[in-house]
């Protein structure tokens, strides 16, 4: 794959890319957490650069958010769907979903919506991907008391590059391994020509090393396991209670975890445990052992009355002899019972088995000494032999452990990508039911004629919901509105209108992001591109119209397949003005065949000065219920809306009728019926 060839990377970005174990399957899925492992990626830019590989394959020439507020809405609903999940992956991820307007992309998306909509986003299961993140790599491992041993200076590098974590030494012969297996705890000889070569010392040849480096450094996987071992624990409970499929043997796999320390050595093993204690006592156990003896042989000796003939003692003096052959004679079972009881405490305290006890006898030997004290020949033979033993052991254990896991690595990836790919369903499966979700249905291409074709121009919403209205679901009102081609939307104010465009530009990104609307049903077009205009705040000086109109120039050039939204263009300049500029816009629109809702209080005018008969919706007040309007929130279709103050003027009419028809005049204050009259002329 040329990476280069994604949009947005460049040579050095694609280098680092190229890094990765496997830069496409990351790509292809939208992996963010993969692409952000790469050396100098940061997640962002991750996200960013899944979406290029995904328009790179979908040949999408992007641009589908044309405007300013397009973007806006786009960014606020993927933060609705990123508030729903648990993991920052996920939420990461969501960014790789954008609309498009290629329909394979968008397909492709609704296949895994249709997916997470079966999901259920139950507690327990949000409970726990809270501890599930991306997998990390453990770091440089470097191991000390192994090391590798060649003859060859080729192999020397190739060794060095398989096994970075031990040492990689050059000897000359079997006499070079001798030596080095004074130094390391295990040497490994990887040359075939040491093959039944023995040398002393624990020298193993393994001609095979290079190809099974997790036989030869254990440390491996298990620091991979250590270093990941809670998200992986949390994978597995979220496998277990979302009832997911996975090539792990999970009991087996958390059965290897539990054996496994943070520190990446091996837990939950007596042997290693007494021999790893023993070492650690030792000195303090053979110290206690002497105290034991002194303090029995004292007591012996204060409870004796030795009795020693003058000749005797005289000849003691004489040879200069001290009191240990006075010991030896007089004492001699004393002296035995006070040596026994320091090996036995030896032996006790340090829990040694047979052969140990054997060397640990001799720290305390049979010539009488007072005090008596430990040997150090066979106290350092002993401790020699204990730490081998344990270093044995933790080696065995830890191959053996290595071998359990090393094989599950693929699979543990998996089972935490869909771990994290599971959050990403259940967001979108909260955002469905937040919201009142379906999925859309989507007019592909003009030629598809079919009955049950969806519409080829515009769209149609049933009981549409916007989700970035600011009250709760059951405070809006369900809007239905369809459009197909150039459409003036009137209405009262605060009625609803900007809302309404709102609420379309939702549904048309949703649908072409490839997720559920927020509607009870939603039939549309696919569109190349949506062009939202939010409303204008005060007139816009000379400048900024001059580039407003310069933009929709552009737009009713190429805005065929487009959506247009524009909410009360006429604030871009003086009343009368803008109706002759906006009708000349839809004018423009409407030969070239685009979707466009204009949002207008000068529906009228416009449609008067307008060369072609362009539709008007309008939001209508059915109504004044104590002074606020009440409104229709679905457009009204070819419906006029009247306008609040024409609304407000017909209602002070009405009461001054009926003040007139109570009393036969005029009510005082309200002035004469027929001034309202003449009001309400004005808008016929
Ligand atoms: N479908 C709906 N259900 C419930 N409330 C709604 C709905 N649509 C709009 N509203 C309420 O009406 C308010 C005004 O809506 P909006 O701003 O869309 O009206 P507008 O017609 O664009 O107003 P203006 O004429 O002042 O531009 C919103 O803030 C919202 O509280």
């Amino acid at each position: 794959m040329d990476l280069e060839s994604i949009p947005g990377v460049g040579e050095k970005t694609a280098r680092a890319l190229a890094e990765l174990d496997d830069p496409e399957r990351a790509l292809r899925t939208g992996d963010v957490a993969t692409i952000a492992s790469a050396p100098g990626i940061p997640q962002g830019r991750a996200a960013r650069i899944a979406r290029g590989a995904i328009r790179r394959e979908h040949d999408d020439p992007g641009g589908f958010l044309a405007t300013d507020r397009a973007r806006e809405i786009y960014r606020d609903l993927l933060g609705l769907f990123a508030d729903r999940t648990v993991t920052d992956y996920a939420a990461q991820r969501l960014e790789t979903f954008y609309p498009s307007p290629r329909r394979s992309r968008i397909e492709e998306v609704r296949e895994f919506a249709r997916e997470a909509l079966e999901r259920n986003p139950d507690d327990e299961i949000l409970e726990a991907l809270r501890g599930v993140e991306p997998l990390e790599s453990p770091g440089d491992v470097r191991v000390r008391e192994r090391c590798l041993a060649t003859t060859d200076a080729e192999r020397y590098s190739e060794a060095r590059e398989a096994i970075p974590e031990l040492s990689v030494e050059v000897v000359e012969d079997a006499q070079g391994l001798a030596e080095l297996a004074r130094g390391y705890s295990t040497v490994i000889a990887i040359d075939e020509s040491f093959a039944g070569v023995t040398v002393e010392g624990d020298v193993r040849v393994r001609a095979d090393a290079l190809e099974e480096p997790a036989e030869i450094v254990p440390e491996r996987p298990l620091a991979f396991f250590a270093r990941n071992r809670d998200p992986i624990a949390a994978a597995v409970a979220v496998h277990r209670t979302a009832g997911m499929e996975t090539d792990c043997d999970l009991d087996a796999l958390e059965d290897a975890l539990s054996r496994l320390e943070a520190d990446g050595t091996v837990a939950g093993d007596d042997e290693l445990d007494r021999l790893a204690i023993a070492v650690d006592d030792l000195d303090a156990a053979v110290g206690t052992a002497e105290s034991v003896a002194n303090d029995h042989l004292r007591e012996a000796i204060r409870e004796e009355d030795v009795t020693i003939e003058g000749s005797d003692l005289l000849s003691l003096v004489e040879r200069g002899a001290g009191i240990d052959s006075l010991l030896s004679r007089e004492l001699a079972d004393e002296y035995a019972a006070a040596v026994e009881a320091a090996r036995e405490h030896l032996i006790e305290a340090l829990s040694l088995d047979q052969g140990e006890a054997e060397v640990a006898r001799r720290i305390f030997g049979d010539e009488p000494t007072f005090p008596v004290e430990r040997e150090d020949e066979p106290l350092s033979r002993l401790r020699e032999e204990l730490t081998a033993a344990k270093e044995r052991r933790a080696g065995r254990l830890k191959r053996d452990l290595a071998a359990d896991l090393a094989d599950q690595r693929g699979a543990v990836r998996q089972l935490v990508r869909d771990a994290l790919e599971l959050d990403v369903e259940l967001a979108v499966a909260r955002f469905a039911d937040d919201f009142g979700c379906t999925m859309p249905a989507f007019g592909w291409d003009r030629d598809d004629e079919s009955d049950t074709a969806p519409p080829h121009a515009g769209f149609e919403i049933e009981g549409g919901r916007s989700p970035l209205l600011d009250e709760p679901r059951s405070a809006i009102d369900p809007v239905d509105y369809d459009v197909s081609g150039v459409t003036l939307l009137s209405g009262v104010n605060s009625g609803g209108k900007t809302s309404t465009l709102d609420l379309v530009a939702s549904v048309v990104v949703l649908a072409h992001m490839g997720l559920p609307v927020p509607a009870d049903r939603v039939r549309l077009r696919r569109f190349d591109a949506l062009h939202y205009h939010a409303k204008t705040q005060g007139t816009l000086d000379a400048g900024a119209f001059e580039s407003t109109v310069r933009e929709f120039a552009t737009l009713a050039e190429r805005g065929a397949g487009s959506l247009v939204l524009v909410d009360e263009l006429e604030s871009i300049t003086e009343p009368g003005a803008s109706a002759k500029i906006i009708a000349g816009i839809l004018e423009a629109l409407d030969e070239n065949g685009a979707t466009a809702v204009f949002v207008s209080h000068l529906a009228g005018e416009i449609r008067e000065t307008a060369g072609f008969d362009v539709a008007v919706d309008g939001i209508e007040a059915v109504g004044l219920v104590d002074g606020d309007l009440e409104v229709n929130r679905s457009p009204v279709k070819d419906h006029l809306a009247r306008s609040t103050p024409e609304l407000i003027v017909e209602k002070l009419a009405t009461e001054a009728g009926e003040g007139v028809a109570a009393n036969g005049g005029t009510v005082p204050g309200d002035g004469p019926p027929q001034f309202y009259d003449r009001l309400l002329e004005k808008f016929e």
